[in-house]
């Protein structure tokens, strides 16, 4: 039977060109062309024997080494038999035969070069006994579980591999005529059984599980275990062959993988964050199971898409936010951000952003993102909370010392860079020792909360007010020139003479300021010698009677 599917299998057409060329010392000339080219090539004869096209044009580039072989004056004498691909006239690639062989005219100086191309024959004895032969060679060195049964589950052949998990037998042919059960443990011959079952008594075509696999050292794998039904010519099942590909490694990898996902998605929550990928054209976001969570929501109750992400953005953070993540788009690799945005329960809430580019399409341009949205608030809470700490005094809620300073460079710098005027005050409570002195350092801290508070009521927002010592202040005017200044400054100390602080038992505490009052002079002037010349001025009130302004020299 399998003679006659290979003589079937024969080819028919043996059709033959021979090519005779002469090849003189740098010519190379096409003489005669017998046998009919066009099954070959879909050219012609006498087109293949003028020169366009030429036999060399058709010949598959990559071989074109072969062509320059048989043309060489160098090439051997004795006749050649090889292979080479050419393309024929549709385009397409074939595989053929040449033998070629050359003749030297020593007398004239030429070489005749005879070249014959045909089709590829099968050679049935070789084919048959390769067939045989390679179906042995692969039972024995196959790494996939290869057998066969007949209906009643023996093994009529069997991959060499089999022996390996097998037990009493150390070559495959031991195994024709026993079953599962002779070689295996009940256990997991049951396994194999139910699912030959499937073929034999289900009449399915094909079966297939992943099962579990013991080797001979008791080690544990897995394998895709697929039976195929074999049928007779009628139709009726004889039997069955089965491949089973070793997954353990890929199962391992599985669990493996598993395993990290787990692990990530743990440090994930710890952290208060999710990963998300967003399609940057249609704006669709696949997050991770912890996203909904760090913002409050129960599953599938947030919208993932780039659309509500964005509408959810601080209005204060939006187009920060926006322009950050549009860089990051138009070329940029990654960014972070850090914004607010609104939480299930209506809060806002700080997060952090990573951005990061995944993936480019042909012409560069960015197709996907992926990233990590971090629930940040606690942190951020703490942050700004301990920054301001750091910037304001603890009793009066002004500006303390360092803070004051730092603003009024940025604010001098700003008013040097436009040009502006600006005024700057050293303040100062007269006697406030006596104040202490009479009704105790806890009044004398009223007291200075007072203050701070007519500075903020009398004064404008835009100025910066310090408390730079103990009861010393400091106060920057912006964009004030120095008759405004002298004006705020006189309008400052009336507020704080008419207030007080009321007291339980007694009268209320009055107390007075002196002030003195410096502007910017030069282009040179600095905060340093601002507040110097203010203070030269302050000392001036002082000496003079106090609860007064005088302006520096
Ligand atoms: N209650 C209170 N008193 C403070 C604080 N810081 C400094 N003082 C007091 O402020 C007083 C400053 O006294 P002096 O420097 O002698 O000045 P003064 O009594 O205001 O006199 P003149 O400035 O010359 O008008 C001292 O008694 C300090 O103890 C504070 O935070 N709270």
């Amino acid at each position: 039977m399998k003679v006659n599917m290979m003589a079937s299998k024969q080819q028919e057409n043996t059709s033959a060109i021979k090519f005779m060329f002469v090849l003189a010392l740098d010519a190379l000339v096409c003489e005669q062309i017998e046998g009919d080219a066009k099954p070959l090539t879909g050219w012609s004869s006498a087109r293949l024997s003028v020169s366009n096209p030429t036999l060399k044009s058709l010949f598959h580039p990559d071989d074109l080494d072969i062509y320059d072989a048989i043309f060489s004056h160098s090439s051997q004498i004795e006749p050649v038999s090889l292979t080479f691909r050419i393309v024929d006239k549709k385009g397409q690639a074939k595989i053929l035969r040449a033998t070629y062989q050359k003749h030297l005219d020593v007398d004239q100086l030429k070489t005749l070069i005879t070249l014959t191309l045909a089709q590829p024959e099968l050679n049935l004895e070789v084919a048959q006994g390769m067939m045989y032969d390679s179906f042995f060679a692969m039972l024995e060195n196959t790494d996939d579980y290869i057998y066969f049964k007949d209906i009643n589950h023996q093994f009529t052949s069997a991959s060499q591999t089999l022996v390996d998990v097998t037990q009493g037998i150390t070559h495959w042919s031991d195994l024709i005529g026993k079953t599962d059960y002779d070689v295996l443990s009940r256990e997991y011959a049951d396994i194999y059984y139910t699912l030959e079952k499937k073929i034999f008594n289900g009449f399915l075509p094909m079966a297939q599980e992943v099962q579990p696999l013991l080797d001979n050292h008791g080690k544990l794998g897995w394998v895709d275990n697929r039976k195929y039904a074999m049928k007779d010519k009628d139709g009726n099942i004889i039997g069955l062959f089965g491949i089973a590909r070793d997954i353990t490694d890929l199962k391992e990898a599985e669990a493996r993988l598993r395993k990290s996902e787990d692990r990530m998605r743990l440090a994930l929550l710890a952290a208060n964050q999710a990963w998300f990928d967003l399609d940057i054209k249609t704006g669709e976001m696949t997050t991770s199971d912890e996203y909904p969570q760090i913002l409050g929501y129960a599953e599938g109750e947030l919208d993932h898409s780039l659309q509500e992400w964005q509408a959810a953005l601080h209005p204060e953070d939006s187009a920060r936010v926006m322009s950050i993540l549009n860089a990051c788009l138009a070329g940029g690799d990654s960014a972070s951000v850090d914004y607010r945005r609104l939480a299930k329960n209506g809060d806002w809430v700080w997060m952090s952003s990573v951005f990061k580019i995944a993936e480019f399409n042909e012409q560069n341009q960015p197709v996907s993102m992926i990233g990590v949205h971090a629930n940040i608030n606690s942190r951020k809470l703490l942050e700004l909370e301990l920054s301001q700490k750091a910037q304001i005094d603890y009793l009066t809620a002004l500006n303390n010392r360092g803070y004051f300073m730092e603003l009024a460079e940025k604010e001098l710098s700003r008013s040097q860079r436009y040009q502006k005027e600006m005024a700057i005050f050293m303040m100062d409570i007269d006697f406030f020792k006596k104040i202490n002195d009479s009704h105790g350092h806890k009044i004398g801290d009223i007291v200075l909360k007072k203050l701070a508070d007519v500075c903020r009521q009398t004064l404008r927002e835009v100025d910066i007010i310090g408390r730079i010592g103990g009861e010393e202040f400091a106060i920057l005017l912006p964009e004030t020139n120095h008759v405004e200044a002298l004006e705020a400054a006189e309008r400052l100390r009336l507020a704080v003479a008419n207030s007080e602080v009321p007291m339980k038992d007694g009268l209320p505490v009055q107390y007075t300021v002196s002030i003195g009052v410096s502007s910017v002079l030069s282009a040179d002037d600095n905060i340093d010698m601002l507040l110097s010349r203010a203070d030269k001025a302050l000392y001036q009130a002082k000496q003079s009677g106090r609860n007064r302004v005088c302006a520096a020299a």
